[in-house]
């Protein structure tokens, strides 16, 4: 687990171990820049991690803390599937297989409620999950995002916290949550690795209460002096 070490400012590039024992690159700077934005386009966070490592629970909690626009990828998604659109039933299939809808529908879902919110401070839950995604928001919406939030967790215990979800959701079984923690290890770790080596990745330690795990963000938040509502 990264933890607080995070926040351990030095001037060199390390290695750092995550849940899943991989290399995460690390790259510190000398300081944590106190002007996120250059001023132009909106503030965008993108919150990262396997299923069930509890991004949407702590997303509610910035939202209530900092005033942020929450856009769920996956709600996003469920809702078109609702919507009986032309892609719902793509959409559902690959969802029911854990695998990764591709990035042009989940980019123009995205694309849609950002354009058509007056919000400047954007928070983007479970997105991007490969590098597809990543390049295709790149190429679509002309912006890379100011920080991106990983929240590290160890696969059993995101695996007992799916199971124990119930929100009915066909993902959220034991079978697809295994398929989907593969995809999250084969696509979605190099895209936390690509963002840790620009400096924008800030891994939490997701195990522990709700709240504590949110004291983590909170330090992330004040050494970017985003201030709460
Ligand atoms: N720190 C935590 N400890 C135990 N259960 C948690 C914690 N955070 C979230 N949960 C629960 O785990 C499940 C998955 O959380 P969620 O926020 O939906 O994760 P994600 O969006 O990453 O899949 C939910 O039922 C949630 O209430
Ligand atoms: N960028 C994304 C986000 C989600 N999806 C699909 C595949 C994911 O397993 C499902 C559910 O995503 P969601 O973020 O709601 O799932 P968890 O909250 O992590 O359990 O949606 C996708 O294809 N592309
Ligand atoms: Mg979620």
């Amino acid at each position: 687990m990264l933890g607080q070490q995070r926040y351990i400012i030095l001037a060199d590039a390390s290695y750092s171990i995550t849940a899943y024992n991989l290399k995460i690159w690390e790259s510190f700077t000398t300081e944590i820049p106190t002007q996120v934005k250059g001023g132009k386009g909106p503030f965008i966070c993108f919150v990262l991690g396997g299923p069930g490592s509890g991004k949407g629970t702590q997303c509610a909690k910035i939202v209530k803390n900092y005033g942020l626009t929450h856009l769920s990828a996956g709600e996003l998604l469920r809702r078109e599937i609702a919507s009986n659109s032309e892609y719902g039933t793509t959409i559902l299939n690959t969802i029911k297989e854990g695998k990764i809808v591709p990035s042009e529908v989940t980019v123009s879902l995205i694309q849609k409620e950002m354009e058509s919110s007056d919000s400047k401070k954007f928070l983007i839950d479970g997105f991007p999950r490969s590098e597809e995604n990543r390049a295709a928001f790149e190429r679509i919406m002309g912006a890379e995002p100011d920080i991106v939030l990983f929240f590290d967790c160890p696969e059993e215990e995101m695996v007992n916290r799916v199971l124990n979800r119930n929100e009915g959701r066909v993902d959220d079984n034991i079978d697809t949550v295994r398929k989907r923690l593969q995809v999250f290890k084969a696509l979605n770790l190099p895209v936390i690795n690509y963002y840790a080596r620009r400096g924008k990745l800030y891994t939490i330690n997701a195990v522990g209460t709700v709240d504590e795990i949110f004291e983590q963000v909170r330090a992330v938040f004040a050494a970017l002096k985003l201030v709460t509502e």
